[in-house]
């Protein structure tokens, strides 16, 4: 059995889930009042946490920040309150109490003039006690940080002046912000800026992980981010998310659950997956030994590669443990069709990973694996190849599984029909699957991965590192490797998908830690594959 805190941090929601998880809780008795106090009393916990130090770098003041006066303080203890008009800015109230009775230095700044009912009364008791509030941005005094409670998952419409540019100025002062459930201007399911946001250096997410936090558009708004558990009911979450489709971060444990580990004790290499990859060309070479890397390190038993007969022995060099299948070239030097070896055609593997280095060329070769009845893991140019065919006709043809790994711009060739990946990554993905009924995974700082029924799995953390060529061709390889030893188990192939993203993303993280995100080049990658789960 899983724990709480662990089925938790699986759940993503959207702002209309999270309003229903809440109104349940509210229906079974809990007052919409002690829940502020008790949330916005976790939060104010959390900032006192804050070690000084943050709130002590040395920060370059832009001269036209007419507004600000002075350095930040040392140990942190001016804090300025950012007051919207819902709930959102209740909690901040709440928050700035809390601090003004530990002995912190508070002002509030609150503009709005009609303010919902709970959150003009916590107004008026801060007011009572003496703290200092503004209404105007100009008459804003010094802090060392900020508290954004603006908004939260109420905002609808776009943010306009003059509360979009006190905003824009705010974002210029230099000390941290932190928001409160989201970034004050994101929307809470596609992370879009609606008018502008507050670029938070930290988020507090409140009680369920929102959808906005995936989405590689609101990245450089939310900062670090961190969930606030405040003990919402397991069961109001069921009950409200029980039709819909899921949406899951994919956290460690899930991860490591669908790893082939242990191996059965009495076992042998074609029980543990047999892996064809067909890859590279004379121009792209590289490709092809780093896709072979990424399925080395998924322990697959046997990995047969696929390349041009000139590529036979550069690859016997850098694999030896791989049978090295050389194939006849076109002039270009990309493969011009499948030449396996006696006794064996394309049934043989457990599955197919192709495209990594193969050049367009090799059209002939992808249409093959297509008609095949294998699971089939198409990349790069396989998908440039598939999206000529016809993505959606060709793919709903198929009598096996296929999973596609292409990156945004591979994806909008793939699917020029599916509304722009950019605006809504996880709606954009979820549609593809279900229209070409394969597994998508779309590469991103947040890689999303969806099925045809409209489940998504999210990549949760990831390195800024891994935006380097040949980092994709090693993930084909490990998923391939992957997806060929699970050929005999029962873990549903997005399982298999989302584990070996989450696994090519820790790798990323672990090296980039140790060496930089300046140096971790896609061999490099390759090497910290197994760290990640020796560590
Ligand atoms: N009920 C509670 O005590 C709890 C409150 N929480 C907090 O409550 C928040 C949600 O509260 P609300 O539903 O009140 O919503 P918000 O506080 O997010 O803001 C909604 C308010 O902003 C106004 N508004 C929306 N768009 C606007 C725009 N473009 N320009 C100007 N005004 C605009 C709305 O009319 C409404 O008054 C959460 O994000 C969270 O911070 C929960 O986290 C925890 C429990
Ligand atoms: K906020």
């Amino acid at each position: 059995m899983q724990n709480r805190q662990e089925k938790i941090s699986q759940v993503v929601v959207t702002a209309v889930q999270m309003r229903d998880i809440e109104d349940r809780i509210f229906a079974a008795g809990m007052p919409v009042v002690a829940l502020m106090e008790k949330v916005a009393g976790l939060i104010a916990r959390r900032i006192q946490e804050i070690p000084p130090t943050l709130l002590q770098k040395a920060y370059s003041v832009p001269s036209n920040t007419p507004f600000l006066r002075g350095s930040p303080q040392a140990g942190g203890s001016r804090v300025g309150i950012l007051v919207g008009p819902g709930h959102n800015g209740g909690d901040a109230l709440v928050v700035a109490r809390e601090l003004h009775f530990r002995g912190y230095e508070v002002w509030i700044y609150s503009p709005f003039s009609k303010l919902k009912e709970l959150t003009s009364q916590h107004l008026q008791y801060a007011q009572s006690l003496g703290i200092p509030i503004y209404q105007t941005i100009e008459q804003l005094p010094d802090s060392d940080l900020l508290i954004d409670g603006l908004f939260g998952f109420g905002l609808e419409r776009n943010l306009t002046d003059p509360i979009a540019s006190a905003i824009n100025q705010l974002n210029q002062l230099p000390v941290p912000i932190y928001s409160i459930d989201l970034p004050s201007g994101l929307h809470t399911d596609t992370g879009e800026v609606l008018g502008t946001a507050i670029r938070a250096t930290h988020t507090f997410c409140l009680g369920l992980w929102k959808l906005a936090f995936f989405q590689d558009q609101a990245l450089e708004y939310v900062g670090k981010a961190e969930l606030i558990d405040f003990d919402i009911p397991l069961a109001d979450v069921k009950a409200v998310l029980k039709d819909a489709p899921r949406i899951k971060r994919i956290t460690p444990a899930t991860a490591l659950a669908n790893l082939p580990l242990p191996r059965p004790p009495v076992t042998h290499k074609y029980k543990e997956g047999h892996l064809l990859l067909i890859c590279g060309s004379r121009r792209y070479a590289g490709g092809a030994i780093l896709t072979g890397l990424g399925a080395r390190a998924s322990g697959v038993g046997m990995l047969s590669i696929a390349v041009p007969e000139s590529l036979k022995s550069l690859l016997v060099s850098h694999l030896p443990e791989a049978l090295i299948v050389g194939c006849p070239e076109t002039e270009t030097g990309a493969i011009a069709h499948l030449q396996l070896p006696e006794k064996t055609d394309l049934s043989s593997f457990d599955a197919i990973a192709c495209g990594p280095g193969l050049t367009r060329d090799a059209t002939p070769i992808v249409q093959e694996v297509i008609n095949s009845d294998r699971p089939l893991i198409l990349d790069a140019d396989g998908l440039n190849i598939l999206a000529q065919m016809g993505a959606i006709a060709t793919l709903k043809k198929r009598l096996a599984v296929t999973v596609l790994t292409p990156h945004t711009g591979e994806f909008q060739r793939l699917f020029p029909d599916v509304p722009d990946a950019k605006h809504d990554r996880v709606q954009a993905v979820r549609e593809a699957a279900a229209q070409s009924e394969a597994i998508i995974l779309l590469k991103g700082a947040r890689t999303a991965i969806a099925n045809p029924q409209g489940a998504v799995w999210i990549v949760p953390e990831s390195t800024p590192a891994l935006a380097r060529g040949g980092s994709g061709d090693v993930l084909t390889g490990l998923l391939g490797g992957l997806l060929a030893q699970a050929a005999t188990k029962e873990i549903p192939i997005e399982d298999i998908v989302a584990t070996a993203a989450w696994w090519h993303s820790q790798a990323g993280i672990i090296a980039a830690q140790e060496r930089t995100e300046l140096g971790v080049d896609a061999f490099t990658l390759t090497q910290y594959l197994i760290k990640v789960l020796s560590n």
